[in-house]
């Protein structure tokens, strides 16, 4: 019924807001907070197709735009994989990156969370 969906809406939003918070804390420098620019990678726009950090996946929880939480980790893969594709290997961002993805993976595949993958159907 309409009222077990919004309260499954709204536990499966609290779960993610926690879980964004956790993969926040993994990136000190903030390289994925906001959007990168093309002022500051140039031609970023040309070589990613379809950018995304995390203020745009705090804006999706919000607008409640995730219904399960591997919608959510396809998005924090895609916005690793970008970094792994515009930067090369040895900067600071690739292995900024392939670190966050690593840990957040794993944090985010472990069993503990085995409640968040059958909500919302
Ligand atoms: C040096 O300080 C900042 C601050 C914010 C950034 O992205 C939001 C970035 C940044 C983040 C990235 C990424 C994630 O590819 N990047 C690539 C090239 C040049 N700069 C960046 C760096």
């Amino acid at each position: 019924c309409v009222i077990k969906k919004l309260q499954e809406r709204t536990f499966l939003s609290k779960g993610l807001d926690h879980l964004l918070a956790q993969l926040e804390k993994k990136d000190p420098q903030n390289f994925f907070a906001w959007p990168v620019t093309d002022a500051i990678a140039p031609g970023y726009s040309q070589i990613i197709s379809n950018p995304m950090d995390f203020s745009t996946m705090r804006q999706k929880i919000d607008q409640n735009e995730y219904k399960h939480l591997d919608e959510f980790i396809a998005d924090f893969k895609l916005m690793c994989e970008n970094a792994m594709k515009y930067n090369h290997a040895e900067t600071v961002y690739y292995k900024a990156s392939k670190k966050l993805l690593q840990a957040g993976l794993k944090m985010m595949t472990s069993d503990k969370l085995g409640w968040m993958l059958n909500l919302v159907p």
